[in-house]
């Protein structure tokens, strides 16, 4: 599958986030305002701790004990902001995730088909599901985290400089040279991030994969078989696992070893300060039970910066759907397109590849299906009837030919339009969780219950329907009824008939029915077919026969066009292609 480059610049990245999130900023600069109190709220502690200290070498009980008020009161306060820091920044995770992911959806229903298509369903799960969330976390958590410990270093060194210059200055250098180490890796460690990423969404893909078919994996007894891919699959993970972990490992020792050493450090450096006169005890014993104040916040800096990196991978994830060439979407639907009453449908000379590596699927392909008419597109398998169909609802753009709904341009109709015209029957019918009525009312939520019923019952399945005792507030899908696949196929031929359309475009809609269905759909489908353009992508003879034209295809191209009787007349492949047809029928009956 294509891929795009998915590697932007780190800054732009998290502009990029932060521009995103920037309903939230109220949200964020509360939570900064908050880390700045707490950094506050630590030096008290710090000088609670020198005052008891000092009260305690030059016995002042009165120093000791206002130390030990001091003292409570910080942890009291301490205990207030922390339960308010946890209360926001909960929120502002859960608010900020939930609203980024229904960004990512919304923008992928509006996204072009054909780049949706070059993602496997399960990657661009995991983008909307794990990689919102990582990228959020790291502009909310992370991001926030390297401000507060920034903030902290200032604050705790300005008290520490207070006790001593040197001393401050000296533990600054000291533990910002152990964590030079860390710009290094993490650039590495920002490569390692998009590796595995990309192994992850393999794996979620395959899973997907694996999960969406049940009858294969049992009845050909891949097990096994899968077991041993998806196991290759995961080392691969867990090998980029590893290799992130150590990193990360790496970069975190290297902040303790300054901690540690920090510690000798502050011990040489401040007995000469002592032993010179520019500090007391008090302030060394302050500046040793309390120096982490100041060094854990430059060496956790370093892991927040190695945690931004994984965070940074998953936002270019997210990007890249936020990045997709969108429909050109208008904001108000031309009712006039869709009243029309125009010729129906028109190509000229179209011609369509997938990528520009590949051959093209359509070449040089010109009809009509007109208007009260039923237009049935036929050939043999892999000839390009779905792709042609997509082509004609838009799914596709066409870079050589035209196509005229009604007389006019499709470029002429924004995508709202063009949705507005058609009602479209895909190949697999997708049904949700929820009522049957929900299943059949997509964008037509207020029809009245007769239109929904007339609907089911042209589909042929209002019988089932009414078999179920809540009838059309029967649950199906997940939880709930499961359906065949011709009752899907059905419910989703009624959605179709209850969309105010003017076009009806359906493929092989009647793949899954019975002989009866198949004729009671097929009458519906006439009968639709006199007010409104109906094309029917079929290998069904029933269909074929009936239909009025007759779009006859191979190889991308369209071989001819005419109804039953002239296409076998002209004797052009068609009437080799329905004898075939005929004769399969035939050993099977
Ligand atoms: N998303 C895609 N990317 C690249 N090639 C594709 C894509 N979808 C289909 N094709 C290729 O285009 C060709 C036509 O496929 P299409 O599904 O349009 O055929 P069809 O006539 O509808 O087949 P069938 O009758 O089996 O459903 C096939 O060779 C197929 O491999």
């Amino acid at each position: 599958m294509e891929r795009k480059n998915e590697s932007y610049a780190t800054g732009k990245t998290l502009i990029r986030l932060f521009q995103m999130s920037g309903r939230y900023w109220h949200w964020m600069v509360l939570l900064l305002a908050a880390s700045i109190i707490t950094s506050f709220i630590e030096v008290g502690y710090m000088e609670a701790i020198r005052r008891i200290i000092k009260g305690a070498t030059e016995t002042n009980v009165g120093l000791v004990y206002g130390g030990a008020v001091l003292g409570i009161c910080i942890i009291v306060s301490r205990v207030l902001i922390t339960t308010l820091t946890t209360w926001l920044s909960t929120a502002l995770n859960n608010i900020s995730v939930m609203s980024l992911q229904s960004a990512m959806l919304t923008k992928l229903a509006d996204a072009s088909f054909g780049e949706t298509q070059r993602y496997h369903t399960g990657d661009l799960t995991s983008r909307v599901w794990d990689s919102a969330r990582e990228a959020q976390l790291g502009l909310n958590d992370k991001l926030i985290s390297l401000l507060r410990n920034i903030i902290q270093i200032v604050i705790a060194f300005l008290y520490f400089s207070w006790i001593n210059m040197t001393l401050s200055l000296g533990v600054i250098g000291y533990t910002l040279l152990f964590s030079a180490v860390a710009i290094p890796l993490s650039k590495w460690l920002r490569k390692s991030h998009d590796e595995h990423n990309i192994q992850v969404a393999e794996r979620d893909s395959f899973l997907t994969d694996v999960v969406q078919a049940p009858e294969e994996i049992r009845t050909y007894a891949l097990g096994s078989y899968m077991k041993g891919l998806f196991e290759n699959k995961l080392n691969r993970v867990f090998k980029l696992s590893m290799k992130v972990s150590i990193m990360e490992r790496i970069l975190d020792a290297s902040g303790r070893f300054s901690t540690f050493g920090g510690m000798i450090f502050i011990l040489l450096v401040g007995g000469l300060q002592i032993y010179e006169g520019h500090m007391d005890i008090a302030g060394l014993v302050a500046f040793l039970v309390a120096s982490s104040q100041l060094t854990r916040p430059l060496v956790s800096i370093s892991g927040l910066w190695a945690e931004l990196m994984g965070a940074i991978s998953h936002a270019n994830r997210v990007f890249t759907v936020f990045d997709m060439q969108s429909e050109n979407v208008s904001s108000d639907v031309d009712n006039s397109v869709s009243s029309a009453k125009g010729q129906g449908i028109t190509l000229h000379n179209i011609s369509f590849a997938y990528s520009d590596e590949q051959e093209n699927t359509l070449s040089n392909l010109s009809f009509s299906a007109h208007k009260g008419h039923l237009t049935a597109i036929t050939g043999s398998s892999g000839c390009g009837k779905t792709t042609l169909l997509h082509v004609i609802a838009g799914l596709y753009e066409v870079g050589i030919g035209n196509i005229h709904y009604d007389g006019l341009p499709i470029q002429a109709l924004s995508p709202k339009q063009l949705r507005h015209t058609i009602a479209y029957v895909p190949q697999e019918s997708f049904i949700v969780a929820g009522t049957f009525r929900d299943n059949i009312t997509f964008g037509s939520e207020d029809a009245a219950q007769e239109r929904i019923v007339l609907a089911a019952q042209r589909a042929c399945i209002h019988e089932t329907i009414m078999l179920h005792p809540t009838g059309y507030d029967t649950v199906i899908g997940d939880q709930g009824v499961p359906l065949s696949g011709g009752e899907k196929q059905r419910l989703a031929l009624a959605r179709a008939f209850l969309k105010n359309a003017s076009v009806l475009l359906l493929d092989e809609p009647t793949s899954a029915q019975d002989p009866i269905n198949e004729q009671r759909i097929n009458n519906a489908l006439m009968e639709s077919a006199k007010n409104m353009t109906v094309i029917i992508v079929t290998h069904k003879l029933s269909s074929i026969r009936q239909a009025d034209h007759i779009v006859y295809m191979n190889k991308g191209q369209v071989i001819d066009t005419g109804t039953h009787d002239e296409l076998v007349a002209k004797r052009s492949g068609y009437d080799q292609f329905i004898k075939q047809q005929e004769a399969v029928v035939e050993e099977w009956v």
